[in-house]
This record gives C-alpha cells, structure tokens and sequence, in this order.
C-alpha cells in the first residue's frame, strides 16, 4: 500500500496539523431572548439553559459573553399579546421593548455587533410573517412593514439586518430604504433559504410566536428543494444582501455547500432552537457526549462552507473551553 491515510491520524499533533477546520469565537452568533420588566431570567422549557431575560439582565449576559470573546448578539423579543396587531405596529414603535434593548446593548457595548430580526411574527397578531388578508399573507404590502422596522432598528444602532420573513424583494426594498435614511452602512444578513422546518418549535413557544392559523409554507421554502435556493440566493444577492443565510442548520448542510460553492458572498448558518433541543435532549438521557456531540455539529457548518454560526451553544462552548 503506497497511501495508508493512518498515517496521518497516528498522533494528536499530527491530527491538529491536517485539521481543515477550526470554529473559533469570532465565527459565533448568539441568540438572545428578551422580555419586558426587570430582574427576569426565566428559562425556556423546551431549550435547557436558554433563558429569555429583562433589558437589566440581557445587559449582563451580553457582559459575560463579551468577556468569553463572544461578541455578536441576535435579539428576539417576547411580546404581550395585548401589544400584538395586523399590522406589527408594535416592531417599529419607538420605547418598544426591542428598540430599547438594541438601543441599551449598543450604549453599554458599542464594539458588540447587534444583529436585530426583521419579521412581523412576534408582534403579528395572526403570528404569521406577512400581513394577512382573507387567510392569504401579503408580500408587497408586507414590505413597507418591514421597512420601517429595519429603519428603527438601524437608528436604534444595529449592525445588522437580518430579515427573516422570507417576503419576495424584501432584500432590495429594506437596502433602499435604509440608504435613503442615511444607513448606508448597515449591513443585510438575509434569511436566503429559510426552510418550513419543523425544527422551530422550541424558538416559537420561547417567543409565544406560533402562527395562530395554518402554517408558513406559502413563504418558506419546501424542505425538499435544493435549486430553489440557487434562485433566492441570485436574487437576495442582486438585491444587495451582505451575508446569505441558510436555515436551519443540521438538516441543510447541502444547501449551505451549493450556496457557498454558487456565490462569493459570506455564508451564515443558523443551527436552530429543534437542533439544539434534540442535542440537549439527548445528553440529558445520557445518549451522547456533551462537548463532543455540540462541538462535531458546529464544525460540520463551518466544514460545509458556513463561517458565522448562530447557535444557541455559542456561550456554552466558550464557558467550557471547548473550542
Ligand atoms: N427568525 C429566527 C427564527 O425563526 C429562529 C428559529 C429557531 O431557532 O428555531
Ligand atoms: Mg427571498
């Protein structure tokens, strides 16, 4: 045998010296839960160790993450039902809790980067990511909604817009309008191929977001198409995206590898609240190892062609050292 691959397994240091893949702080994107009032940290059941905190305590976490390296934060609000309309009026009123932690979190921590969500499902009283009529969800009527949030949201201090709604021309529409106010910098980290997964539910009672009829399938995209991607990616790309996110994370890892391979664009990958539930389920019956089974399914993002990672493990896996 001229080509014995073992040799090249043979010792640790040999090991690290072929490794082709490291996942390190700066690749990670740590979603954060956030509700009104103050002193609150109250843990999602479905999501063990994942907590939806008051601005007070959303300031503190950000703290002890900033302290790990861990620098870059994407913020969904929990809102009362009584705040919730058609129209999502409560996503771009200003003193809304969302503006106001985005507003706090940039005050205490300007070299943290703010990813904010655009979406209308937390503050949609039909909980669905569009304007609804007659059972249908609107896009273009949608679109001037989502304006006027990633414009609050920018004047609040984010870095980042990452719409998530999966709207037709969102991409576009948000880039104008953020230019137009002056936002020129701000950049767009756009849900690309936002998947109807099932892999959600744990995110969508953290949130109390869940469509209050049918489901979102006539926005998100069929779990069983890959080319469709190529089509979303093309045209978020011409639209003047920064980054092209593929959501969710585990069960598309051939959605990110054609994104990556198709387009020169950053490719994000979101490991969603199922795939975290799934893991942790699994560790707390004994089934897998923890530090292993968490960091062999961050490395298989970056691996496929990912380099920012939203994961609800980013604080976990800096705490223990594990990366
Ligand atoms: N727009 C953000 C999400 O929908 C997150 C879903 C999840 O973590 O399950
Ligand atoms: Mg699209």
């Amino acid at each position: 045998m001229l080509q014995r691959p073992r040799r090249n397994r043979k010792s640790e240091v040999i090991r690290q010296m072929v490794q082709e893949t490291h996942v390190s702080a700066a690749n990670l994107i740590f979603p954060l839960f956030i509700v009104e009032g103050t002193n609150q940290k109250t843990e999602v059941s479905s999501m063990p160790g994942i907590f939806r905190y008051s601005i007070d305590n959303l300031l503190r976490e950000v703290e002890s993450c900033m302290n790990l390296g861990l620098k870059a934060f994407d913020l969904f609000p929990n809102i009362d039902e009584d705040l919730k309309d058609k129209y999502a009026t409560e996503s771009y009123r200003e003193e809304s809790l969302y503006l106001r932690a985005i507003t706090e979190v940039k005050k205490h921590f300007p070299e943290a980067c703010v990813v904010t969500d655009v979406a209308m499902d937390p503050y949609s009283s039909d909980g669905h990511d569009g304007i609804v009529e007659n059972g249908e969800i609107l896009n273009d009527e949608t679109l001037e909604v989502l304006a006027k949030m990633s414009i609050a949201h920018a004047r609040a201090g984010a870095d980042i817009i990452a719409p998530s709604d999966m709207m037709d021309g969102r991409v576009g529409y948000i880039r104008e309008a953020l230019d137009n106010e002056g936002f020129t910098n701000v950049s767009i980290m756009s849900y690309t191929a936002k998947y109807a997964s099932a892999f959600y539910g744990p995110f969508r009672d953290a949130l109390g977001s869940a469509p209050k009829f049918g489901d979102k399938k006539s926005y998100q995209m069929n779990p069983a198409n890959q080319r469709e991607a190529l089509i979303e990616a093309r045209l978020d790309e011409a639209e003047g995206a920064d980054f092209l996110m593929v959501k969710p994370g585990l069960p598309y890892l051939d959605v990110i590898k054609l994104l990556k391979d198709n387009t020169e664009l950053p490719i994000a990958a979101y490991n969603v609240s199922g795939e975290y539930a799934m893991i942790k389920a699994a560790i707390q019956n004994g089934w897998l190892n923890e530090q292993r089974a968490i960091t062999e399914v961050l490395t298989s993002f970056k691996r496929a062609g990912a380099t920012s990672i939203l994961t609800y493990h980013a604080k976990e896996v800096l705490l223990n050292k594990w990366l």
